[in-house]
């Protein structure tokens, strides 16, 4: 029978759920093989522990797969703010980073310790709220060539009763062309109508799409579970990481590319100082990068060239795997969700149209930050799909755990064991019912425009979890913030989107993603 962690009652729990978990009320036990992992992979992104915390509060636990001790479902307020508040001691699983190296490779999505710290201050610059303001007219750029491509497509339909469009690779194409140029100074005309199907743009999607679409096959379930279980395994070649592989030779090579470039202007920069007035350094993550390298600059510590690479790579495959998506891939997916949930509620569309025309066509940075409608437009499509839909730590030391929720016969702390592998459904936190009342699970951005005591809101950026919390949250999350706001307002100024009634479900692959028969993909009507 599923434990709740303190034992309640698992009536209480089948009152709440629908008919097709029924199986699970009446089966007297998790499976003896699979635990209750492959019945929360079979169901929609986090669905069940959205059930089960509803039922069991916001600790309980569930029978891993393959004989591995139990898991520690946490969507407790206080015990996650405590979890990610100390991340030098809640890590990453260990088991899992030869697997996140071999992808990802050294970067700081991979570092702990004393090299995190440093990679992350290294890059922190990056991403300061001067260093995202200058980004602004490359954001515009690629938005406004997206609303071109995409009403010229819908001008160019021969239907008189509209179009039909899968939104995903258009807007994929748009943020890579935007990572590109903000973190590379690097063109990859991702967006360009005569794509060249061999080009680097091209051969990014298709690896993307290959990595989704084996994400929703049965291996996706089998692979993780075989590493945990014997990690010897991550040095045998899988297809997963080969596929990967792929990915990361391509961008290794544009990194190389880039590098040199940079190394270039960097030597040219220097012979010519003495005689010129100081050069402007460009403040792209590699040249950010680069500097951290020049002889005399202790500040951080020398990043090696390897290092160097994989944070290159890290841009393009950002949070891949482990919290999963590309830099671009994790703000092109929440686009699309938003767009889909604007689609199905013309009314707040609408509204939200007659918002950004309000300032007429020119939508500059100052004007986008006047916006009340979109912020809550963007951050309630923050809320209902975090792209990242759950996380995993595990502590490096015996710890105690604070509790919000004080438990029968447990009190208001939990004693957890060195090494308890513990989940975090991003998802169940950002739909609790107990922090955003009975409406949790619909789309509705007025509820950021009411009066509400801050305080009364989760921890993590307005009270949601979708960039993380703590010291490891998201690095890009003021760049992805306002280049969704950008894309929106731009497309959403021109183009009406309709709902084309597919039914689509959220599924974590590696990232959350729009499925729709079995297939990646969100298609809206024009
Ligand atoms: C809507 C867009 C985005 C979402 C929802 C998102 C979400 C997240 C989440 C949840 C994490 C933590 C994952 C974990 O610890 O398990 C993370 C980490 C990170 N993200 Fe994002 N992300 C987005 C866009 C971006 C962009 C555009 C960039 C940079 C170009 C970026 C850079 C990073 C970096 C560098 C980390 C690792 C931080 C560290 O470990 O210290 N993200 N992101």
């Amino acid at each position: 029978m599923l434990q709740g962690y303190f034992g309640q009652n698992v009536s209480k729990m089948c009152e709440s759920i629908n008919n097709d978990l029924k199986w699970w009320c009446t089966s007297p036990f998790a499976s003896w093989l699979w635990g209750h992992e492959l019945l929360i992979f079979q169901h929609a992104a986090a669905q069940l522990h959205s059930i089960w915390a509803r039922s069991f509060g916001g600790m309980y636990k569930i029978k891993g797969a393959l004989f591995h001790p139990d898991i520690i479902i946490a969507t407790d307020d206080a015990a996650v703010h405590h979890i990610f508040a100390n991340s030098d001691l809640y890590v990453k699983s260990p088991v899992f980073r030869p697997l996140i190296m071999n992808i990802l490779g050294k970067g700081v999505i991979w570092a702990e310790g004393k090299d995190w710290h440093r990679q992350r201050k290294v890059l922190s610059p990056a991403f300061s709220p001067e260093s995202v303001k200058e980004m602004v007219p490359a954001i515009y750029e690629c938005a406004e060539r997206l609303e071109r491509n995409l009403s010229n497509l819908i001008l160019d339909s021969s239907s008189k009763d509209g179009k039909t469009l899968n939104i995903v690779h258009y807007i994929s194409a748009c943020t890579l062309d935007i990572i590109g140029m903000v973190g590379l100074s690097h063109s990859f005309s991702a967006q360009s109508t005569e794509a060249d199907p061999n080009s680097d743009a091209a051969q990014i999607r298709n690896s993307w799409d290959d990595l989704v679409d084996m994400g929703l096959r049965p291996l996706a379930f089998l692979a993780p579970l075989i590493v945990r279980a014997i990690p010897a395994v991550t040095r045998v070649p899988l297809p997963l990481p080969h596929s990967q592989g792929a990915v990361k030779r391509i961008v290794d090579r544009i990194g190389q590319k880039i590098l040199d470039r940079e190394r270039g202007e960097s030597k040219a920069e220097s012979s010519t100082q003495e005689e010129t007035a100081p050069i402007t350094r460009s403040r792209d993550i590699i040249s950010l990068l680069l500097h951290a390298k020049q002889p005399g600059n202790d500040a951080h510590g020398a990043l090696t060239d390897t290092q160097i690479l994989d944070n290159v790579f890290r841009l393009f495959l950002d949070c891949l795997y482990n919290c999963s998506m590309a830099g671009h891939e994790t703000t092109a997916t929440t686009l699309t969700f938003t767009l889909w949930d604007l689609a199905r509620q013309p009314a707040i569309q609408d509204r939200l149209r007659a918002e950004v025309l309000s300032h007429g066509r020119d939508l500059s940075y100052d004007n986008i930050q006047k916006l009340e409608f979109l912020d809550a437009v963007l951050k309630e499509g923050l809320r209902l799909h975090p792209v990242t839909a759950q996380t995993e730590r595990v502590p490096l030391q015996d710890h105690v755990i604070p509790l919000s929720t004080p438990v029968d016969g447990i009190g208001v702390t939990l004693r957890i064991k060195k090494g308890q592998v513990i989940h975090i459904p991003f998802v169940s936190l950002n739909t609790s019912p107990h922090a955003w009342g009975p409406t949790a699970s619909v789309f509705n951005p007025s509820r950021w425009l009411e009066e509400s005591d801050p305080a009364s809101r989760p921890h993590g950026w307005n009270g949601l979890l979708s960039f993380s919390d703590g010291p490891r949250n998201c690095m890009g999350w003021k760049l992805a913030v306002l280049e969704m706001k950008i894309i929106l307002a731009t497309l959403i100024r021109s183009i009406v989107f309709l709902d084309t009634g597919a039914v689509v479900e959220e599924k974590i692959s590696p990232g959350l993603q729009p499925i729709v028969g079995g297939k990646a993909e969100c298609c809206l009507y024009f």
